[in-house]
């Protein structure tokens, strides 16, 4: 039998991220494979690492100056064994096949963690929205959906917003999508609430991330009440994180972005969250904007973690914190981290936080909320109905509680207590492979 890790390291010796992801999942589900010899007479681990396609496109436009551009493209569909692709679009300049293969691998198992019947995929482009007119990103998202378009449907492959793609480029894509194939469909979710959007779709990744942290903190007899929390990103996530960390009576004292951080001892809140939450979803402007405007500390060139904080919740990029963050977090007395954006924690800084007992909440379990309440709105979609604000809120909060408890419950199971990252990757594996044999070699 072949080591996995090699095999993906010798296939694609420039996907680090990838390798990462993968690395991660092969080092939980070790004892579920010596358990299930099944599992490796069906080589599952080995297929389940391969997409099952990956389109890779050109996408041309015009600018502002009447000059054509050129982006690369591509949509990863990594798994549909227990559902149609399901996972965002991200737009950014980092953006290459290794990135969005780590991506889609990892909503495969999230997707999965949800219950909802989603598989697994996730698009983008190197394309960045930061500078470019309204009418630029418009012309970039027409183009873009004039390719995917014929890959995609809602039976097919449902893409949705991820960094850099927000309502209004979800609405541009729909657009492009509907006029293609003269159909009103649900094939992308994170829609405005008047054309088949859902309530609670823009809050569900910040408010499930904040309702799991909750759950994490009953076990230890604690609530959010006068935590002391930083964030990294503000934009979609890190925006109703704060929002509801604040009802429940915690307090947000950083926001940063590739350049610094803001620190803002007094909390982020009233009238400074309503200004940064537009600062980057509507205007993609720099973290400094919040500190001139408040007049906080801006500490440039580093990162938030070296606050003091009893909670730490990334809401960036893959691989914002490293062993080095991990040990200043642990040297300040920090009590949980939770991964909200996907993968930001190194491997390193994971196991770090593991080894010194830190409550460690891994992205595929702590920010599943944003893709459940997607899969709510297909639902809602597929019956032409719209649920009210507490009916999505509280599937919202009852999909993140059970979450919570299969992590648990797996992790008890395969002999490692409280060990969220094995638990969410068993959990996520054995109901995706268990598909896969069910339906043969395919
Ligand atoms: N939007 C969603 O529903 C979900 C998002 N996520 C993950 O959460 C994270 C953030 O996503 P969103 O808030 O949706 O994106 P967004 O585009 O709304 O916000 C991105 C944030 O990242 C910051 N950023 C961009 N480039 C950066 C860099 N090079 N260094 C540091 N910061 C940088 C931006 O300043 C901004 O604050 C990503 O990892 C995404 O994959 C995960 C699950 C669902
Ligand atoms: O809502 C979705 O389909 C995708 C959300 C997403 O991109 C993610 O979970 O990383």
């Amino acid at each position: 039998m072949p080591d996995i890790l090699e095999v993906v390291k010798s296939r694609d010796p420039h996907q680090p991220e990838f390798l990462q992801a993968v690395t991660e999942v092969v080092e939980s589900v070790a004892p579920v494979l010596e358990q299930n010899p099944e599992y490796r007479r069906h080589n599952v681990l080995e297929r389940i690492v391969e997409p099952e396609r990956v389109i890779m496109f050109r996408v041309p436009w015009v600018d502002d100056d009447g000059q054509v551009q050129v982006n690369r493209a591509f949509r990863v569909q990594m798994n549909s064994a227990i559902g149609p692709y399901k996972g965002g679009c991200r737009f950014h300049p980092s953006v290459n096949l290794g990135i969005l293969k780590f991506l889609a691998f990892e909503q495969v198992f999230k997707n999965a963690l949800t219950t909802l019947p989603m598989g697994g995929g996730k698009a983008g482009s190197d394309f960045d929205p930061k500078g470019k007119s309204d009418n630029e990103v418009m012309r970039f998202c027409q183009s873009f959906m004039a390719e995917l378009f014929r890959h995609i449907g809602p039976n097919t492959d449902v893409p949705a917003g991820d960094v850099g793609v927000g309502a209004r480029e979800v609405g541009y894509l729909f657009g492009m999508y509907k006029k293609l194939t003269n159909e009103f469909t649900g094939v992308l979710t994170g829609k405005a609430l008047n054309w088949g959007g859902s309530l609670v779709r823009p809050e569900a990744t910040g408010y499930g991330a904040v309702y799991f942290l909750e759950e994490m903190l009953k076990l230890r007899d604690q609530t959010m009440e006068g935590k002391v929390v930083t964030i990294s990103g503000y934009g979609n996530v890190g925006t109703y994180a704060i929002e509801k960390i604040n009802e429940l009576g915690g307090k947000v004292v950083t926001l940063a972005d590739e350049y610094g951080y803001v620190h803002d001892p007094e909390g982020i809140k009233g009238e400074k969250l309503a200004f940064m939450a537009d600062l980057w979803t509507i205007y993609r402007r720099p973290a400094k904007d919040y500190a001139d405007r408040f007049g906080c500390e801006w500490v440039p060139g580093r990162r938030p973690w070296e606050v003091p904080c009893d909670v730490a919740m990334p809401t960036a990029l893959e691989n914002e914190l490293d062993l080095s963050d991990a040990e200043t977090l642990v040297k300040n007395g920090c009590q949980a981290v939770v991964e909200v954006a996907n993968m930001p924690c190194t491997l390193e800084a994971a196991h770090y936080f593991k080894e010194k007992g830190v409550l460690f909440a891994p992205a595929k379990a702590a920010n599943a909320g944003g893709v459940a309440t997607s899969g709510l709105e297909m639902s809602q979609n597929s019956m032409r109905l719209s649920w009210s604000r507490d009916e999505v809120d509280s599937r919202l909060k009852g999909i993140m509680k059970n979450i919570h408890a299969t992590c648990l419950h797996a992790a008890e199971q395969y002999g490692m207590p409280g060990n969220y990252v094995a638990g969410a990757n068993i959990a996520g594996f054995i109901k995706v492979v268990d598909a896969m044999i069910d339906q043969g070699v395919v």
